[in-house]
C-alpha cells in the first residue's frame, strides 16, 4: 500500500515568540522539519511527501534545502487560515490511493514504532490516532467552578492521525467548524469509529521555547 506523510507547517508559531518560524529554527544543525521528514524515513525509505508550508515562507524553505543539500523529494503545497485548511490543501494533492499519515511539521520526536502502530491499524480498520496517557492529575473548569475527574477516562492526542485516503478525502469536503482541532475529530463527526493506538511520549509538539530544549536533549 502506498504510504503518503501530509506534514503541515503552515502555522505562524506565535507561542514559539521565536523571529524566524519555528518550523525552521536549527536544532542540532538542520532546521525542525527537516527532522521530521527524517522520523518518517526511518520508519520506510518509500513514504511519499507532501508539505504544507506558509505561503510567504516557501522561498526561504526553498534556500535552506540548497544550504542543508536537503534532497528529500517531496511537494510543497501553501497553507490555509487553520491547520483544518491546510490540510485540506495538502490532500487535494493526493489522488492515488493509500494509506495518509497527517502528521504535525512541529513533531520531530515522533518514533519509528508509533508510525508503524499507526500503519498497520489504518490498514486494518481504516484510521489510527496516537494517544498517551495523562500523566498528572486532570481537572475539569467550568466557569468559576472546577472539579477533578478520572483520568483514566482521558488521552492526550498526538500525530501522526492515519487513514485510508478516500475516508480523510471525503471528511474533508465538510465545511469548516471550530470542533475540529484535528483530523480525527473532522473524520469522527462523519459518523465513523476511531481507533487509538500507543503513541510514544516524546513526541511532543514543539509548541513553546522550553519544547526546544528538550528536543534538543533528544534529538
Ligand atoms: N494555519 C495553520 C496552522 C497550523 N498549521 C500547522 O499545524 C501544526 C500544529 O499547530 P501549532 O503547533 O499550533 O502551530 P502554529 O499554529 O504555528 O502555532 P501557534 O498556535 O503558536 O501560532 C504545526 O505544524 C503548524 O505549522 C498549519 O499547517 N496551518
Ligand atoms: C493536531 C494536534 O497536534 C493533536 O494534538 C493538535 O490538536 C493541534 O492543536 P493546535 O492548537 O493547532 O496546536
Amino acid at each position: 500500500m502506498k504510504k503518503f506523510a501530509l506534514i503541515v507547517a503552515g502555522g505562524r508559531g506565535n507561542r514559539m515568540q521565536s523571529a524566524i518560524p519555528k518550523q525552521f529554527i536549527e536544532l542540532r544543525d538542520r532546521p525542525l522539519l527537516m527532522h521530521t521528514f527524517e522520523a518518517f524515513l526511518k520508519n520506510d525509505p518509500s513514504f511519499h511527501f507532501i508539505l504544507v508550508l506558509p505561503e510567504n515562507e516557501m522561498g526561504t524553505w526553498e534556500k535552506l534545502c540548497k544550504t542543508h543539500s536537503f534532497n528529500v523529494k517531496h511537494i510543497v503545497v501553501k497553507g490555509g487560515e487553520t491547520r483544518f485548511h491546510s490540510v485540506k490543501n495538502g490532500l487535494a494533492e493526493i489522488n492515488e490511493e493509500g494509506i495518509i499519515f497527517i502528521h504535525d511539521g512541529v513533531r520531530p520526536l515522533v518514533s519509528v514504532r508509533t508510525i508503524e502502530n499507526c500503519y498497520q491499524t489504518a490498514l486494518q480498520k481504516g484510521n489510527a490516532l496516537p494517544v498517551m496517557a495523562p500523566s498528572e492529575s486532570v481537572r475539569e473548569v467550568s466557569g468559576e467552578q472546577n472539579r477533578a475527574v478520572d483520568r483514566t477516562h482521558y488521552f492526550l492526542v498526538q500525530t501522526p492521525q492515519t487513514f485510508r485516503s478516500k475516508l480523510i478525502k471525503t471528511a474533508y469536503t465538510q465545511n469548516y467548524s471550530e470542533k475540529f482541532t484535528d483530523d480525527a475529530s473532522v473524520l469522527e463527526s462523519t459518523g465513523e469509529k476511531i481507533h487509538l493506538v500507543e503513541g510514544n511520549r516524546e513526541n511532543i509538539k514543539i509548541t513553546f521555547p522550553e519544547d526546544l530544549i528538550f528536543a534538543k536533549a533528544l534529538l
